[in-house]
């Protein structure tokens, strides 16, 4: 079932229907082929509403879609558990949300360990944390700090050391930079693109801002990517 991701087509989609409500006629989403290769950077963009959180917790294996196919770094989501997902979004899929999700109360340590997925000595994990927080210009001090005790933009960064920490294929971004002025914004980016094996990840990143898309070497619409069409057109 396994592929090397160096091979292999990272987003692969079929015929793929979503709706939340599985007694309305619309789907919120429908997109008939979609295919991204491993390495690529792609920049989601479309109005509010038109399904691009969706998108991503398809892809990450939260959301699973009535009708299709769904592959991602090669592994058939469409006909996994929900556990099966669980896992491959555990050791495939880095996420980074909207709202960063840091746990307020814990460390930042505490934090990246909740989702470390392989269990390493608690030194080695101080390894892998410190190499990623020098890429991301973060001082290896706030390890003990309170994740609510961190700027918006430390939180940032601390999301993404967190979605990092397994070495994932893909990193998923959500609307990461809405809360930052331009100049922080471009300096994040910047980091975000130059962090060590960035070139070799896949990364999808959904903004509202199309200042952003000349990071991407791929650029989707939702609105071309999917169609919202009755249920009864469909079947
Ligand atoms: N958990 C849910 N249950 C029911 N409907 C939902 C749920 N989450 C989203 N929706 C609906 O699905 C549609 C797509 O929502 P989604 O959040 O994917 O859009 P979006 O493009 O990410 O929007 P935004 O840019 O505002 O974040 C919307 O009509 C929304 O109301």
């Amino acid at each position: 079932m396994q592929q090397n991701t160096t091979q292999c087509t990272a987003i692969d989609i079929h015929n793929l229907c979503f709706s939340y409500d599985k007694k309305s006629s619309t789907n919120i989403l429908e997109i008939e082929r979609w295919q991204v290769n491993a390495g690529e950077r792609v920049f989601v963009h479309g109005p509010s509403g038109s399904g691009k959180s969706t998108l991503l917790n398809l892809l990450a294996g939260v959301l699973k879609p009535q009708r299709g196919e769904i592959s991602v770094c090669g592994q058939a989501l469409h006909s996994m558990s929900g556990r099966q997902r669980d896992v491959f979004r555990a050791r495939h899929v880095g996420l980074v949300f909207q709202q960063f999700n840091l746990i307020p109360y814990l460390t930042v340590r505490d934090n990246i360990q909740l989702v470390r997925y392989h269990t390493h000595t608690s030194s080695k994990l101080d390894e892998a944390i410190i190499t990623l927080f020098d890429g991301l210009q973060l001082d290896p001090i706030l390890m003990d700090r309170r994740a609510d005790a961190l700027s918006v933009g430390q939180q940032q960064r601390v999301a993404i050391a967190r979605a990092l920490i397994n070495q994932p294929e893909l990193l998923i971004v959500d609307e990461p930079t809405s809360a930052l002025d331009m100049a922080a914004r471009d300096s994040f980016m910047q980091l975000l693109l130059a962090l060590p094996g960035a070139e070799d990840r896949t990364l999808v990143f959904v903004s509202h801002d199309p200042g952003l898309a000349d990071y991407f070497s791929l650029k989707v619409e939702m609105q071309q990517l999917s169609k919202h069409k009755e249920l009864a057109d469909a079947v």
